[in-house]
């Protein structure tokens, strides 16, 4: 692990420049004939060339080696790394949840460690996610990994890490979130046994949602999402393992030299860690439970307005102050389907059977809600202003059904047979007047 003190550039989507050796970065064009130190230019494009100017992204990168400077690629199993819907199961139309999964003893990392619980939509088609589970006990050495089929967003769960990318270091710990751009090479090292969740998204990139009457400040601002500084591995040459995912399939290459060799870089495609403790909340300061959009910190957008192909939305610390209201979500059935995890603490429309660590899914048209005893609490609770603390859940929701891999549905896994049951207790207590 790197030390604490890393650096960052501040700001969601600013043209950001940064170089580990002053001197670096050609100043005024972006293809000298000659870079200075003996680098290479190397473009990296996010979006089409021609994307419109306020969604273009893409980054240049002046680097020891191109990354063409690789062996050919081999294909590299893995047997719980899922892609698209193709590889999703049949999925009953109830709610489902999943119990905690340790983190092995096994050696895994990062990679190996992947476990995909849902996924819709093909990358191919540049449609739909992954959601996935991480479980890491070892740091990627001399391992890197690039995912051409999606951007991956990462939330921790349990230990803290350090995200070595192309463009620079991340460090990264459970409440905060990382995002990666698709295609770009990076390593995790980890403290401990790790744990948490991945988003991949196979669609538009994430970007800050649009805030309407809310006005020009609040939810997650521009500013505190944190862009690396670059650095590179100054070390001897050596042997470096490259892991591509690329068309649903892992595939593993060789090459010489370390593939952090970025020594200046500037651009608006780059990765970003975010505190959520940075969430400005806004809610009820009268009655009801809003929707929860309020609390949307990225989203992925689809071809249709308002219709997400993700929303990366959380539900972080916050009062409580709605009068004479049920307080916590009310019971629904939506058209977008609901992945959840949860960080830290208790999730107040399923307070104990939601464990840090689990998941739950309530996809299309599923009915969910509170349990019995959430709405047993809050229909009784004095009504005082109340602070919802040490908390943190949070939602990928997407508009395409989400599938179960059959990593989800095994017999004997974290699967929670009995989840429906939490609901049984919600009596017909109809009265004629
Ligand atoms: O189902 C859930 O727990 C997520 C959720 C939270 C909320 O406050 C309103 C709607 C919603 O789907
Ligand atoms: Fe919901």
């Amino acid at each position: 692990m790197s030390d604490d003190a890393l650096q960052y550039l501040a700001g969601f989507g600013n043209q950001h420049q940064s170089e580990a050796v002053a001197g670096s970065l050609p100043r005024g064009q972006n293809s000298p004939q000659r870079v200075a130190h003996g680098l290479y230019a190397e473009l990296l494009s996010g979006s089409a060339f021609t994307a419109p100017r306020a969604d273009n992204q893409r980054s240049w990168l002046y680097r020891r080696q191109p990354s063409v400077v690789v062996g050919g690629y081999a294909p590299l199993a893995h047997e719980f790394l899922k892609t698209g819907a193709a590889e999703g199961q049949v999925v009953p139309p109830d709610p489902l949840r999943w119990a905690p999964t340790p983190v092995p003893a096994a050696d895994c990392d990062f990679v190996s460690g992947l476990r995909t619980l849902c996924v819709n939509g093909d990358p191919d088609a540049q449609v739909g996610m992954a959601a996935h589970l991480y479980l890491a006990n070892r740091s990627m050495e001399r391992t890197a990994f690039v995912n051409a089929d999606g951007e991956l967003l990462i939330v921790p769960q349990q230990g803290r890490l350090c995200i070595t990318t192309e463009l620079g270091r991340l460090d990264v710990r459970p409440a905060e979130i990382a995002l990666i751009p698709r295609g770009l090479v990076f390593k995790v090292a980890v403290d401990g046994p790790s744990r948490g969740y991945v988003c991949e998204n196979y669609g538009a990139a994430l970007r800050l949602p649009e805030l309407g009457p809310i006005g020009s400040n609040g939810l997650a601002n521009a500013r505190d999402f944190l862009a690396p500084v670059a650095w590179f591995e100054d070390e001897e040459p050596g042997d470096y393992e490259i892991v591509k995912k690329f068309g649903g399939r892992l595939w593993r290459a060789r090459q010489a030299h370390s593939p952090f060799n970025v020594v200046a870089w500037h651009g608006n495609l780059t990765p970003y860690k975010y505190d959520t403790a940075h969430f400005m909340t806004v809610g009820s300061i009268s009655f009801d439970h809003p929707d929860p959009s309020i609390f949307t910190v990225l989203t992925s957008p689809s071809d249709t307005p308002g219709w997400a192909n993700v929303d990366f939305v959380i539900f972080p610390p916050r009062w409580m102050v709605a009068e004479h209201s049920f307080r916590p979500p009310w019971y629904h059935r939506n058209v977008m389907s609901e992945f959840m995890g949860l960080v830290l603490g208790q999730y107040d429309a399923k307070p104990e059977g939601f464990k840090p660590g689990g998941a739950s899914l309530h996809n299309a048209f599923v009915p969910h809600g509170p349990d019995t005893e959430a709405f047993a609490k809050a229909s009784a609770a004095a009504l005082t202003p109340h602070k919802l603390d040490h908390t943190l859940a949070f939602m990928f929701e997407t508009r395409y059904r989400l599938l179960p891999t059959a990593f989800a549905m095994q017999a004997g896994g974290a699967l929670e047979t009995t989840y429906a049951d939490c609901w049984n207790g919600l009596a017909d207590n109809f009265t004629t007047p």
